[in-house]
């Protein structure tokens, strides 16, 4: 029997209330195929805030580099929306993601077969099935470059800077073109060149890393077009990279390719197998303690740590099914529900899948 260490960052809202579903489904999967997921969960966030002062103590870092793999909720809140910049909830987020060099995110948005009628494109749009994924630089860019505030003629100003290193721009570059090779060899690659020097040299780069891959046809585009081609044509895309920015926005409207946001999953990946894998959404204050919160994405970020992380296919598939039964049985949670129709709840939801495992 295989051990696998795994460091759970529950986080604040709904955070805790899908991951206490992901670990249901990933015991039982652990049953059913003879492994042992050992979980410890460290604070982070909100929630870290009011129990230690700060949002992310030395020691949920020291448990998350001791583990095999990190599965995160989410974090922040109302609750902690006055504190000032450097102490929210967020900067957790961010500093994990430094401090594990998880530099590639990766967010696959896949039209499921059965949720097709929750995805608000024409369905000629999206007939056939629609899978994108972003490739999402994850520890550069303006949400960790310097920022301050200065007085200026017009008041005072703020200003954060969007900075971007060759090397940066390479390693995640070389992550999207070795993604296309696995699937349909096709990147396009999202900046803002026209009017950012920072892009200019992000174009510069992916283009170099491009040459290395003659068999994969690379695409340049605007972010502003970008958002517009996400909703008019989204076949057009295979794999997408950009900027950290770029592709929190971008992927946010990639998930509604899916139905909801409480369907997109993801991997952050650092070199190597290690990974924080979390869902795309945030800690939804307006519906946490509810029981109304979407556990698949969080379930299916799960499965890709099984996948890419542990090297468990088979497992991964199992966990991928299962979500894919409950959809096909009808379930489904308000997010994805029609209207007028019964929605479930996040232990339904969690109940089901686990059954259907
Ligand atoms: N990875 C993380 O920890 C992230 C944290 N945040 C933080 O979360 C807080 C709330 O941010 P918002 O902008 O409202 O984004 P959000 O993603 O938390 O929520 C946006 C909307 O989607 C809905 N939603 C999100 N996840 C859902 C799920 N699993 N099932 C059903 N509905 C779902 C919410 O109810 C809300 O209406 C903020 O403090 C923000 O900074 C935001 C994004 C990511
Ligand atoms: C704190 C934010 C950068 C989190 C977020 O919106 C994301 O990573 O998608
Ligand atoms: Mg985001």
């Amino acid at each position: 029997m295989m051990n696998y260490k795994i460091a759970i960052v529950p986080g604040d809202g709904i955070g805790p209330e899908v991951i206490g579903q992901t670990i249901r489904v990933l015991d039982k999967v652990g049953e059913k195929f003879g492994h042992k997921f050992e979980y410890t969960e460290v604070l982070a966030g909100g929630c870290a805030i009011d129990a230690s002062g700060t949002c992310l103590p030395q020691e949920t870092i020291d448990t998350c580099r001791a583990s095999d793999a990190v599965l995160l909720g989410a974090v922040g809140g109302w609750k902690w929306d006055t504190l000032p910049g450097s102490e929210r909830p967020e900067m957790a987020l961010l500093g994990l993601r430094k401090e594990l060099g998880l530099f590639a995110n990766l967010r696959p948005a896949l039209l499921f077969e059965d949720l097709a009628e929750a995805c608000p494109l024409k369905a000629e749009i999206v007939e056939g099935g629609l899978d994108i994924v972003v490739v999402r630089e994850l520890t550069g860019g303006i949400y960790f470059g310097e920022k301050g505030t200065k007085d200026t003629d017009m008041g005072l100003a703020a200003y954060d800077v969007e900075q971007y290193a060759e090397e940066e721009v390479r390693r995640i570059a070389e992550v999207a073109f070795d993604m296309a090779m696995k699937r349909n060899k096709k990147v396009t690659s999202v900046d803002k060149a026209n009017v950012l020097e920072s892009s200019r040299l992000w174009r510069r780069v992916v283009a170099e890393v491009g040459e290395k891959y003659p068999e994969v046809e690379l695409n340049n585009l605007y972010i502003d077009n970008a958002a517009m081609q996400m909703v008019r044509n989204p076949k057009q895309f295979d794999v997408i990279v950009t900027s950290n920015i770029f592709g929190d926005i971008l992927s946010d409207e990639a998930s509604m390719i899916t139905g909801s946001i409480g369907m997109l999953p993801s991997a952050s990946l650092a070199t190597g197998n290690f990974g924080m894998y979390e869902p795309v959404h945030g800690s939804a204050p307006d519906i946490a303690g509810k029981d109304m919160a979407n556990p698949m994405a969080t379930i299916l970020s799960s499965a890709m740590m099984l996948r890419y992380t542990f090297g468990l296919s088979d497992e991964a598939d199992a966990v991928e099914s299962a979500v894919k039964k409950v959809l096909a049985d009808g379930y489904r949670t308000s997010d994805i529900a029609k209207e007028g129709e019964n929605a479930i709840g996040t232990v339904k939801t969690g109940d089901l899948i686990v059954e259907a495992i």
